[in-house]
């Protein structure tokens, strides 16, 4: 399967969402990844085929899916930001009754809400009310509905928001049990929910795509501008005003410090090996953007 998001813009009011963003996807776990208000949900909603592009097309292995229409959402799993639940409803029956509304027949959609119940964890749960389920839980649910049509391509909006770290892990494992083919495309502030499972990484913000890579190429990119130090109290504000300082660990020894920069920062200074989360603290701040 090919997703090929073609020059796409949409517009609210006076301000412009996204803007001339195109990126093609191919079977595989894409990771989206921007700055709160970069454009994910906006763009993850057209992908999902509920908003419409101001312009620009969104094509399914050459097919817009705007034509497509019931045949795109046939192949199509979205989990939104935001999930409304049927809070009476049990998990069972919350899941039979999407089940339904994707035309599954009842034998089954029997079968797999129980395989799905299962893939999340919430088996044990399924006759409990929705409205007695943790944050986590409902985000489980959410992800279980999503892929109740086993579909070729599933769109993830936050999906791991509220999830405890159990959870998390718990989560990732599903992602890698899922079949390769088919196209993921899962956006997140955390992170560690893509460093393992995206086989590319979509680096989004002001509505534009800034990078689409995978992860070892963009990390190379950083390879002698992630350094480890370690500084007392009275170094960290002056180190915050001239370098882009991320994870800070107060030891009893002192306090270590990862620092981004072009050049050694201090005589102590030594290098580390990129992560994700550099990769973020360099696109996301202008001081350090070139
Ligand atoms: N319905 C709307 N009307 C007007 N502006 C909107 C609307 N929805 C989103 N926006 C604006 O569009 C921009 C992108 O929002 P969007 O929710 O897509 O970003 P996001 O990356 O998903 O952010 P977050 O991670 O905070 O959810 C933001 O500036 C937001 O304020």
């Amino acid at each position: 399967m090919k997703l090929t998001i073609q020059d796409i813009s949409k517009q609210y009011k006076d301000k412009w969402a996204i803007s001339h963003f195109s990126a093609e996807l191919n079977n595989g776990v894409y990771g989206l990844l921007g700055p709160n208000g970069a454009g994910k949900t906006t763009l993850m909603r057209m992908l999902a085929d509920i908003l419409q592009p101001t312009a620009g097309n969104i094509l399914l292995d050459g097919e817009d899916i705007r034509t497509m229409g019931d045949g795109y959402r046939d192949l199509l799993g979205y989990l939104p930001q935001h999930c409304g639940f049927y809070k009476q409803f049990t998990a069972h029956r919350f899941l039979m009754y999407i089940a339904s509304l994707k035309g599954q027949e009842k034998k089954y959609a029997l079968a797999k809400v129980d395989e799905m119940l299962h893939l999340v964890g919430l088996a044990d749960h399924a006759n409990r009310k929705i409205k007695s389920f943790s944050g986590g839980m409902r985000r489980r649910l959410g992800i279980a509905q999503a892929l109740l049509n086993d579909p070729k391509v599933l769109i993830l909006d936050e999906p791991t928001a509220g999830l405890d770290p159990k959870e998390r892990i718990r989560f990732r494992n599903i992602l890698s049990e899922l079949s390769g083919d088919r196209i993921v495309l899962l956006s997140t502030h955390i992170v560690s929910d893509i460093e393992y499972v995206a086989k590319e990484v979509l680096l989004m913000n002001e509505g534009q795509l800034l990078k689409q890579d995978r992860l070892v190429t963009l990390l190379e990119q950083l390879k002698g501008m992630v350094w480890k130090a370690m500084i007392d109290e009275s170094q960290l504000s002056s180190l915050k005003r001239h370098y882009k300082v991320g994870n800070i660990l107060r030891q009893p020894s002192g306090i270590e410090v990862r620092i981004l920069s072009k050049e050694q920062p201090l005589p102590s200074a030594r290098t580390e090996t990129p992560g994700l989360e550099d990769l973020y603290l360099y696109y996301f701040n202008e001081e350090l953007a070139e």
